[in-house]
């Protein structure tokens, strides 16, 4: 650990920070000499003996960094005395992939920082973390920012790092899309494959995914039957369209996740996005072994696919309004080059209060990321807007306010036009 903070601190002084407040970001930048600005934000109203402090998650591999995350903000929460503010933070070098770390802002209010310093000391010791501390100037209105020696104190010179704080402009893109690549969407299977194999010692349930694997996944060439993805928000009407799909063409229904994973699925949904979505990126690779066999016989209807996989990643990965998604035309939309490219893919739109009534009447529970859904409005917008931005092939909407009937008619002329069936 000691040793990979090391190798983190020649950049320290090109990073930009985040701390989310009220769900807006607040950014600083570090500086060796001070020029009159003022503190950003953050920093207001902290009684004179007490500080803030950040603890950035880094170091160790990645499956662990990842599950420590997960569960930090509750530690947090739960170990700090009452009187201390907790905000989710981030630190990046402005548009360097890979750059971002995630972690928490402390802001002690009680009279003395004392617990606070102690509580992350002890984490330092045990945990893949660096913690800076923050303290005030001689004048009071500056602040100061040090990094922490590691656990260990292996070499490092905590006089060189010692920082003045001052406000930064926001970057041109959210910070979170610097990270997206193979930690939230995977772009091959030998990607997705390490993740989940490197969890083999801590999810025993990993084991038998890897079983259930093609051997080998390769894009095939154009399969015989044309291969058709429905894809949509929840209760949009999937389900009711592919299996009247199936029907009326003769065709195969297949869904991602496949059957095989059903068993496992709820064991990977409660695990943190990187392992999360290699599970379902997997899943697309072992439905696409699928669908080449079968579209040799028959066409062959999809029940979600990538689309669905990339989409609520990158909308999850990333918060606020729509225009924190990535760019439209980014690498980060791509297709993989080594997985199946379907012939014709429908997403299913339905005005919300719709959806909401389908959903009412259905009356199924209900997963954490369909709640999700049901509250947060901008997390809706983001999954339709993310399906929208997908390429290589891009999505043909649908709206599915019509009855099942007439939704069925509108995709079977796109089928007829697109796939000649
Ligand atoms: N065109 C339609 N008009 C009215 N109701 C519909 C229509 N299509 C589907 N429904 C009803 O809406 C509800 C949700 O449909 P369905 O289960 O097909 O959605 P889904 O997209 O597969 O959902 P999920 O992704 O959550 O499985 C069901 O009760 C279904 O009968
Ligand atoms: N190919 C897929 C299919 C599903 N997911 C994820 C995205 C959502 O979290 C959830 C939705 O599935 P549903 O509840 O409708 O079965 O599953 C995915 O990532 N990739």
């Amino acid at each position: 650990m000691a040793r990979r903070a090391m190798s983190l601190l020649p950049s320290w002084s090109s990073r930009v920070f985040s701390v989310e407040l009220d769900g807006a970001p607040v950014y600083f930048s570090l500086r060796e000499k001070h020029r009159g600005e003022e503190a950003p934000r953050v920093f207001s109203r902290v009684p004179e003996r007490s500080g803030c402090f950040s603890l950035l998650v880094c170091g160790g591999d990645r499956i662990r960094r990842a599950k420590f995350y997960a569960q930090l903000g509750d530690r947090l929460s739960r170990d700090l005395l009452p009187g201390c503010d907790l905000a989710p933070m981030a630190s990046f070098l402005p548009n360097v992939r890979g750059s971002l770390m995630k972690g928490y802002f402390v802001k002690d209010n009680s009279e003395s920082s004392s617990a606070s310093e102690r509580l992350l000391r002890d984490l330092t010791r045990t945990e893949p973390v660096l913690v800076c501390s923050y303290s005030r100037d001689r004048d009071g209105q500056m602040w100061t920012q040090h990094l922490w020696p590691p656990a260990d104190g292996q070499g490092t010179d905590t006089s060189k790092s010692k920082y003045y704080v001052v406000p930064s402009e926001a970057p041109d893109y959210h910070p979170s899309t610097l990270n997206i690549i193979n930690s939230d969407v995977f772009y091959s299977f030998e990607e997705a494959y390490e993740v989940i194999k490197q969890c083999g010692d801590i999810i025993p349930e990993a084991t038998s995914v890897l079983e259930l694997l093609p051997s080998r996944a390769e894009a095939r060439g154009r399969p015989d039957f044309p291969v058709i993805v429905i894809e949509g928000l929840d209760a949009t009407g999937k389900t009711t369209l592919t299996e009247s799909l199936r029907d009326s063409l003769g065709a195969t229904l297949l869904r991602s996740p496949p059957q095989c994973l059903s068993p496992l699925r709820a064991r990977f949904d409660q695990e943190p996005p990187l392992i999360r979505r290699a599970f379902y990126a997997l899943g697309n690779y072992i439905t696409a072994e699928q669908i080449g066999q079968e579209a040799m016989k028959t066409p062959v209807i999809v029940d979600r696919f990538w689309h669905s996989t990339a989409a609520y990643a990158i909308a999850t990965a990333v918060s606020g309004p729509v225009c924190n998604l990535p760019a439209e035309g980014l690498e980060l939309y791509r297709w993989p080059s080594d997985l199946l490219q379907p012939s014709l893919v429908v997403l299913l739109t339905l005005d919300p209060e719709e959806r909401k009534r389908r959903l009412r009447d259905r009356g199924q529970g209900k997963t954490e990321e369909e709640q999700e859904l049901d509250h947060n409005q901008l997390f809706r917008c983001r999954v339709e807007e993310a399906y929208r931005r997908i390429s290589g092939p891009a999505c043909v909407t649908v709206d599915a306010s019509p009855s099942a009937d007439q939704v069925l008619q509108q995709v079977r002329l796109l089928i007829r036009g697109k796939c000649h069936l």
